[in-house]
C-alpha cells in the first residue's frame, strides 16, 4: 500500500482509516466513501469537522459527519430507486497515491467504481486532499468517453461548533432557494444566523463562507462550484435520525460546496470542485 511516513492506516469498527499526522496537522480519511472523518491544524489543535457520535462504521451506511462526498448527483435521483446524493459515499475507495512535502501530506483516492447505476456518462472520479496548514480538498471528475455527460455533487462538509444558536455565517448573498419552504426562493439574510431547521440552496459561487462561533472562526472557500449548501436539521430532525443523538444539532453545521444545475464534461476533460477549510 502506498503510504508515506506521516500515514497510517487503522481498522476502527468495520472501516479502514488513514490516520495523517505531520509538523503542519493531523486528519483522518476514511477508506469507506473517501471520507474524511478529522482535521486538526496544529496551529490551534482545533477540530474543525464534526462527526456524529452515533454515525454508523459498518461500513453500509454513510457516514453521519466528516466530508461526505455526494457525486454525480445532489438530493435525491429522480428515479427514487437510487440512493440520495450518488453511490461513492456508500462504497470503497483505493488509494491511488500519497505524498509528504513541506506543504504537508496528499493522498490521491479513487471509488471502486465511478460508473454504477444512475448515472450512465463514462467519467473517472478522483479524489485529492492535502493535509497542511488548510486542508484543501479536490473532487477531480474527468470524462473518459466519446460523449459529453453532466454531474452535480457537493463536498458535504459537517463543521463543528460549540452552539448553533450562536453561530452565524458570513460571504453569502443573493438568492437561496429553501427546501424546508418547497423550495420558494429567497434572499439571503445579511445577518445569517439559526432559529430553526435550516436547508438552503445558495444559488452563486460564493468564494469564501465564514463560519464564527462565538470567538471562533472557521473559513470555507470554494472554487469549481455553483452553489452552496447550508444545512441544520434542527431538532425534531435530529430525533427522526438514527444516526443522530436528539441535540446533536446543536454542535454541527453544513456549509457544502456543491453543484446543484448540472456541470458538463466533454470527452477529454476534467472538471475540479475544491474546498479549502482553514
Ligand atoms: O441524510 P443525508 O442523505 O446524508 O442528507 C442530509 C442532508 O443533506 C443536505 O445536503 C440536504 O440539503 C438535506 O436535504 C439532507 O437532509
Amino acid at each position: 500500500m502506498l503510504l508515506t511516513d506521516s500515514t497510517t492506516i487503522i481498522t476502527r469498527s468495520t472501516i479502514q482509516i488513514l490516520q495523517i499526522d505531520n509538523a503542519l496537522a493531523t486528519a483522518e480519511i476514511s477508506l469507506f466513501g473517501g471520507h474524511i472523518l478529522s482535521f486538526v491544524p496544529k496551529r490551534d489543535n482545533r477540530e474543525r469537522l464534526w462527526v456524529s457520535p452515533k454515525a454508523a462504521l459498518d461500513g453500509k451506511k454513510a457516514i453521519r459527519g466528516g466530508v461526505p462526498i455526494c457525486w454525480p448527483w445532489f438530493g435525491d435521483h429522480k428515479d427514487s430507486h437510487y440512493p440520495a446524493h450518488g453511490y461513492v459515499r456508500n462504497q470503497n475507495w483505493q488509494i491511488i497515491n500519497s505524498k509528504d512535502s513541506t506543504t504537508g501530506t496528499t493522498v490521491t483516492l479513487r471509488p471502486n467504481a465511478s460508473v454504477d447505476d444512475g448515472f450512465s456518462g463514462d467519467a473517472q472520479l478522483t479524489l485529492v486532499v492535502e493535509v497542511g496548514e488548510n486542508l484543501t480538498i479536490q473532487l477531480h471528475t474527468e470524462n473518459l468517453g466519446n460523449h459529453t455527460f453532466s454531474y452535480n455533487c457537493a463536498l458535504h462538509s459537517y463543521f463543528s461548533i460549540v452552539d448553533i444558536n450562536l453561530c452565524q455565517l458570513a460571504g453569502i448573498e443573493g438568492v437561496y432557494l429553501d427546501k424546508t419552504r418547497g423550495y420558494d426562493s429567497f434572499d439571503t439574510p445579511a445577518l445569517y444566523n439559526f432559529s430553526e431547521e435550516t436547508d438552503r440552496v445558495h444559488l452563486n459561487k460564493t468564494p469564501q463562507v465564514d463560519i464564527t462561533d462565538g470567538p471562533l472562526l472557521t473559513s470555507v472557500c470554494s472554487t469549481g462550484h455553483d452553489s452552496i449548501i447550508v444545512w441544520n436539521p434542527w431538532q425534531k430532525k435530529s430525533i427522526s435520525m438514527a444516526d443522530m443523538s436528539d441535540n446533536g444539532y446543536l454542535s454541527m453545521v453544513c456549509v457544502e460546496t456543491a453543484i446543484t444545475q448540472g456541470q458538463t464534461v466533454n470527452p477529454g476533460e476534467t472538471h475540479v470542485v475544491e474546498q479549502v477549510i482553514s
